[in-house]
């Protein structure tokens, strides 16, 4: 523990992990995130920003982690504390905090943990925030969050770097990191029934429904929206738990059904553009 105190404190003391603002971005891979930074927090200009080489292509883009917030607002309008198992920079987290009283968020990382706080602090919502520093399979086999009351559990696990794209099929059991899908939605749904995963686009659908029907049986349902910016599929999000899975039917205007109804767990697919 003490080490890990020593870390954070040098963290904080050299202010690491500052994106400057005439700062040159070495590594090639990562320039096409730098000239999209303000995609990734809006606030880039305006507050100090922090980032680590991973961080910067794996942080959800702010328009598509405001609009997670809003939709699960909207989805589950009495919920009060969540949970981001995967925090990173706290693209999510600082967008559910905006939302929600209290937001839970747990990183592998330790640097990774420090941005989620930094950033935070950009956004004004550090007060909102918990953060637990640990690896999410231990934590959850621990069950450390399963008695909290946590009404919803958000996660956007490591798609293994840029290269995801190359496999035609992403098979969300191996590939997916830092467990196949099945355990990962049985660790999330110990802690709530309210559970989302954003997942690459090219994600195996089939293995989808197959977990939902192993953790939840035959009668279990997921939801699966296909989150578009500007015309392109930027991942998908997965849900579970009846609220996230009905939510806006009634509202069909702003879902364009694309699936059709099956009696499969994967109940049906639908399509979001953020530019729409
Ligand atoms: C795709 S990033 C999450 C990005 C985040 N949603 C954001 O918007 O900034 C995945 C994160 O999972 C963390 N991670 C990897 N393995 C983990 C584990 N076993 N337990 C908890 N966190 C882990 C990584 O350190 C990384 O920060």
């Amino acid at each position: 523990m003490y080490r890990y105190h020593q870390r954070l404190k040098k963290l904080y003391h050299e202010n690491s992990f500052l994106v400057k603002p005439d700062q040159v971005i070495k590594d090639r891979q990562l320039i096409k995130y730098w000239r999209k930074k303000q995609s990734l927090f809006s606030k880039f200009d305006e507050k100090p920003i922090f980032l680590t080489n991973e961080l910067w292509y794996s942080v959800t883009p702010e328009k598509i982690a405001k609009f997670i917030a809003k939709f699960v607002r909207t989805s589950l309008p009495n919920a009060t504390k969540v949970l981001d198992v995967f925090c990173g920079a706290g693209g999510n987290t600082i967008q559910l905090a905006l939302e929600f009283e209290k937001v839970y968020g747990v990183d592998l990382s330790l640097d990774h943990l420090y941005c989620t706080y930094k950033n935070a602090e950009a956004y004004n919502v550090n007060d909102r925030i918990w953060l637990k520093y640990g690896s999410w399979e231990k934590l959850a086999k621990k069950g450390r969050f399963s008695k909290l009351g946590i009404d919803f559990v958000f996660g956007s696990p490591p798609w293994g770097g840029p290269q995801y794209l190359q496999e035609r099929s992403y098979d969300l059991e191996i590939s997916l990191k830092p467990m196949g899908i099945t355990h990962l939605l049985r660790s999330m749904i110990s802690v709530s029934p309210n559970v989302m995963l954003f997942l690459p686009r090219n994600s195996n659908l089939e293995q989808v429904s197959r977990a939902t029907m192993q953790v939840l049986g035959s009668q279990g349902h997921c939801r699966t929206v296909y989150v578009k910016d500007s015309g392109f599929t930027k991942g998908i999000l997965c849900m579970w738990g009846p609220s996230l899975v009905n939510a806006g039917r009634e509202n069909q205007e702003v879902f364009e059904n694309v699936g059709s109804p099956s009696p499969s767990p994967l109940k049906d697919t639908v399509n979001y553009d953020l530019d729409g």
